[in-house]
């Protein structure tokens, strides 16, 4: 139900006009999966031509040709996205809102990108997230204090932005206490290698912290052991055993070809039970970046879907805290325990 998708980047930088159908088309591929409300994840400076201009183009701009595409700035990018994905929820039906990436290696956009979580808040944008590679530092706990995204997250924590941060893809567990202590994030993207520490995970399950799964993303990155290793189990597999709150999304569509249907799919074949896909579904609405208001419609909207079963938010809720509680009437349990990669592939 909740899908990080990133939107691809390069052949439509400059043109707000693609900019905008390719959001509505994104729009219009989740309805036809069935996808409730999406959160879509970008980063607009990737997205302006100057970003992406070769070389030789650069040179005939440094000439004096007019380079129209140029002209672009990063609010033009925001407000092309934000649009196309306003016409497609109206058309389709299918509820869309925007994650605003950091990129660790673009620090200088970082600013930035805060200034327009905050300022484009009405029209859809819902957090920040800090993407791009864990990398250089990821071992040290002080590494990242100097960091502008350190000062970026917890002004993001300030102003009440919800925070999602790429930890545990590739890096060891530090980097998913990190990004919880230090960056104060509510969910985590990937967070596979939280695994290799028990304390780490099991504050992660204490303050229940959300991952964002991303299955076939984290086999063809190789981030998780290959689909033929023996006696490798996929990180989600043990989330779902110990109850762990993780949602099940597909990356970035064009580099995986995946939908949501596609993920599913998958993980059926790992033992994954209609219950399991029930539960996901439901701990993505409770940790959706929606307004209070707008996420308990969501939960009402898959309770009618779902028929039986009950959820609701904590009365407490606001819109910095992502905990959450069930009613006395819970979803059906997933009891099932899972084999190895091999057993079920
Ligand atoms: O799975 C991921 N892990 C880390 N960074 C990612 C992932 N997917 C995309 N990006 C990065 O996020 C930025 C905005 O899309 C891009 O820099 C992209 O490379």
């Amino acid at each position: 139900m909740l899908l990080s998708f990133y939107l691809p980047h390069t052949p439509y930088s400059g043109d707000a006009a693609l900019m905008e159908r390719m959001a509505y088309e994104f729009v219009e591929d989740q309805a036809r999966d069935c996808v409730a409300y999406c959160e879509v994840r970008f980063s607009p400076q990737q997205l302006l031509p100057s970003h992406n201009l070769t070389p030789s183009e650069e040179e005939t701009d440094l000439n004096g040709s007019v380079n129209r595409a140029k002209e672009m700035a990063v609010d033009d990018v925001l407000d092309a996205v934000l649009k196309g994905l306003a016409r497609g929820e109206q058309q389709f039906g299918t509820k869309a809102r925007v994650i605003l990436c950091c990129v660790r290696q673009q620090s200088e956009w970082s600013w930035d990108t805060l200034r327009l979580c905050e300022e484009y808040k009405e029209r859809g944008v819902v957090g920040i997230d800090l993407s791009g590679d864990e990398g250089l530092g990821s071992e040290s706990e002080s590494f990242t204090k100097s960091d502008v995204e350190f000062a970026v997250f917890q002004a993001a924590k300030e102003k009440g932005i919800h925070r999602t941060v790429h930890a545990c893809e590739e890096g060891p567990a530090i980097c998913v206490k990190k990004a919880v202590e230090m960056f104060g994030a509510e969910r985590i993207g990937h967070g596979y290698r939280v695994l290799e520490d028990e304390e780490i995970y099991k504050r992660c399950q204490q303050e229940n912290i959300h991952f964002e799964v991303c299955p076939h993303s984290s086999y063809l990155t190789g981030d998780v052991q290959s689909l033929t290793t023996p006696s490798k189990r996929h990180p989600i597999l043990r989330f779902a055993e110990d109850e762990v709150s993780f949602s099940i999304n597909s990356d970035d569509p064009t580099f995986t070809h995946t939908r949501l249907s596609d993920e599913y799919k998958l993980l059926r074949s790992w033992g994954f039970t209609e219950a399991h896909l029930t539960h996901a579904n439901f701990q993505a609405a409770l940790h959706s970046f929606l307004p209070p208001e707008e996420k308990k419609q969501l939960i009402d909207q898959l309770q009618q879907a779902y028929g039986c079963i009950h959820y609701s938010l904590p009365p407490s809720s606001s819109s910095t805290s992502p905990s959450v509680t069930r009613s006395s009437t819970p979803p059906p349990k997933p009891s099932v325990t899972f084999g190895t990669w091999d057993e079920r592939s």
